[in-house]
């Protein structure tokens, strides 16, 4: 219960609801157990003495009952749905909003498959029974209760003989639950399996095709497939089992009380409509016996659910603004960046060496900062600190002189505008994805972002225009207009700080000298970071950092650092091997320096 405990804050407000939910299957279960009692007066006091005088006031009385029981029958229906509906509601938005503020951390090794389950089939189950199961399980309790106590009140002899019967019936619906929730756990990662692959196969559709691994997939999918039939043949297999056994010791009870309670009426000690009403009762007690097992099973299985949830709600939020964090006055800020000496090791990779080590950077307002190192050496470990994807572990970072970590978070990542390495572009128009995070960004203002990032001309060649609708991953466009979309929607921020974490490396030479025309216009007096593979992208930056296993191994200009050994250079002139005269100047540079 410790559960539910826990998801109390999502229910609890509408106990009302809770209240009526349960009240009126309790009211509609006692009315159901009105009716034997009617039978047993017709039997009795009408039929057997043939006098028929009250027929059409017990009829009334039935037609009355039947009325009431439907209105509280509504009454539950009504309220459980609200209950339900209105808890689950509750708790996706919840969820939803703790997505949206959990770190960066949180997603290095969370699962979609298993938080997209956590936000729909548990709170589904969670809905299911807080709504209805909760009430339906007490309410097999008090019609065990009030159904027994009606009939020790008609015979008690009779009654004691039939609950024998009962403990017997729960004690194989409480084992076959046992036996059966294994094999409910089992479907459920099977069918998390299946979607997992469905998922990936369609996500990955382009390697699967490159790499002809059709058939690898389909024999994987075979194995799943054939593990989730499997499961359910179990499953049907504990049914054909259980019904019949349930079925027998049921109907056991009321074989004992028709041998017996006719026995007592033919010599006299019972009437027959005592016999009739027993028999009504007991039937209505043994049914919701039936079911036990499943109620049990809802039970467990929204509790293994709300605990799913409940460890999502509890995640720490490591990266958050302080209560008297400072919010930047936009129009005031200037782009100043500084790194004072920072290291950085990511959160729970201790045993791996440090992803960034001592750095140390001053980008002025409005300078162009260029990064280049190897694969893994610690550049855009630089700009996600910047943005507080992670707080540094050693040093500081600040902005206009001012830690960020003292900054409110939005008012800061409201200043840096990204475009990562892989472009994610919504599955929406092309004029959405570029104004995403700009709402009230008009449609001049959208065209005028396109055509910075030399997206414009291809975006008017599409069918529809800047209203082409694009897939989840720009399906239909190139890697390179991808880029110059991400590119606009980042331009369109007009940023403070723009970062382009090797966001041109699908970009042709011309189309990639054109944006960064663009750039030195829209950027001025901004704050860039350019983190690149190709000399052509850096060579124009105010300053060059160049990494090597987190730490900063050369700095200076383009024309210092092709004059020294390093890999600044080594990687100049590979880029350059066919353009000679470069090299020989730089070469010359190089030996009048050393000379
Ligand atoms: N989310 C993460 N969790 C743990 N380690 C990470 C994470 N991201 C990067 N690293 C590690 O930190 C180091 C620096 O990575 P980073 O991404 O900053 O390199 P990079 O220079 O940008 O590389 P590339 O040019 O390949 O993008 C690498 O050793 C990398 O494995």
């Amino acid at each position: 219960m410790d559960v539910f405990r826990g998801l109390r804050a999502f229910f609890w407000q509408d106990k009302g609801f809770l209240l009526g939910s349960v009240l009126g299957l309790a009211a509609a279960t006692a009315l159901g157990l009105v009716y034997p009692m009617l039978l047993r007066i017709l039997i009795d006091d009408m039929i057997v003495p043939g006098e028929y005088g009250g027929l059409l006031g017990l009829a009334l009385l039935a037609v009355g009952i039947v009325v009431l029981k439907a209105g509280c029958q509504y009454v539950h229906g009504f309220c459980g749905g609200r209950l339900g509906n209105r808890t689950a509601t509750r708790l996706r938005m919840t969820s939803y909003e703790k997505l949206q503020v959990l770190p960066f951390s949180f997603y290095d090794t969370a699962r979609t498959g298993d938080l997209m389950s956590r936000l729909t089939a548990d709170i589904e189950g969670i809905r299911n029974f807080i709504g209805f199961g909760f009430a339906q399980l007490l309410n097999t309790g008090f019609l065990v209760l009030f159904g027994f106590t009606m009939m020790a009140m008609i015979d008690w002899q009779l009654m004691l003989m039939t609950l024998v019967v009962i403990p017997v019936l729960a004690f194989v619906a409480i084992r076959f639950e046992l036996n059966i929730h294994p094999v409910f756990r089992s479907i459920r990662v099977a069918v998390g399996r299946l979607t997992v692959s469905v998922q990936e196969n369609i996500s990955g559709v382009r390697t699967v095709k490159s790499f002809p691994s059709e058939q690898h997939e389909m024999k994987k999918f075979r194995s799943g497939n054939e593990n989730y039939r499997d499961n359910n043949l179990n499953l049907a297999a504990g049914w054909a089992k259980y019904f019949p056994i349930i079925e027998f010791i049921a109907n056991l009870s009321i074989v004992l009380l028709l041998l017996a309670g006719g026995l007592r009426v033919i010599n006299g000690s019972l009437t027959l409509g005592a016999l009739v009403s027993l028999n009504a009762m007991l039937g209505m007690i043994v049914a919701p016996l039936w079911t036990l097992g499943f109620q049990i099973n809802n039970y467990t299985q929204s509790k293994a659910g709300g605990e799913r949830l409940l460890e999502l709600l509890h995640q720490p939020v490591t990266i958050h603004s302080d209560q008297d964090a400072i919010v930047l006055d936009d129009s005031q800020v200037r782009g100043h960046v500084q790194y004072d000496r920072v290291s950085f090791r990511y959160p729970n990779h201790e045993h791996q060496p440090s992803a960034l080590i001592g750095f140390n950077l001053d980008a002025k307002p409005g300078s162009v900062i260029g990064m280049l190192g190897g694969t893994g050496s610690g550049k855009s470990t630089v700009v996600q600190l910047l943005l507080r994807a992670y707080d540094v572990s050693e040093g500081a970072i600040k902005l206009d002189g001012i830690d960020i970590r003292s900054l409110e978070l939005e008012s800061l990542r409201r200043q840096i505008a990204v475009v990562f390495q892989e472009t994610f572009l919504f599955s929406t128009t092309i004029h959405e994805n570029i104004a995403y995070g700009c709402a009230d960004a008009s449609m001049g203002d959208v065209v005028e972002a396109a055509k910075l990032a030399q997206a414009h001309d291809f975006i008017m060649e599409l069918p529809d225009g800047y209203e082409t609708i694009i897939g989840e991953r720009g399906m239909g466009l190139s890697g390179g207009q991808k880029q110059r979309i991400a590119i606009a929607r980042a331009l369109l921020l007009k940023p403070k700080v723009l970062i382009l974490d090797d966001s041109t490396s699908a970009l042709d030479m011309e189309t990639e000298h054109a944006i960064q025309r663009s750039l030195r216009q829209v950027m001025a007096g901004r704050t860039t970071f350019i983190i690149a593979h190709r000399i052509s992208s850096l060579r124009q930056a105010d300053e060059i950092v160049v990494l090597e296993k987190g730490r900063v191994v050369q700095r200076g200009k383009h024309d210092q650092l092709i004059r020294q050994p390093g890999l600044y250079r080594e990687t100049y002139q590979t880029q350059y091997a066919d353009r000679p005269d470069d090299l020989d100047s730089a070469s010359d540079c190089e030996r009048q320096v050393i000379g």
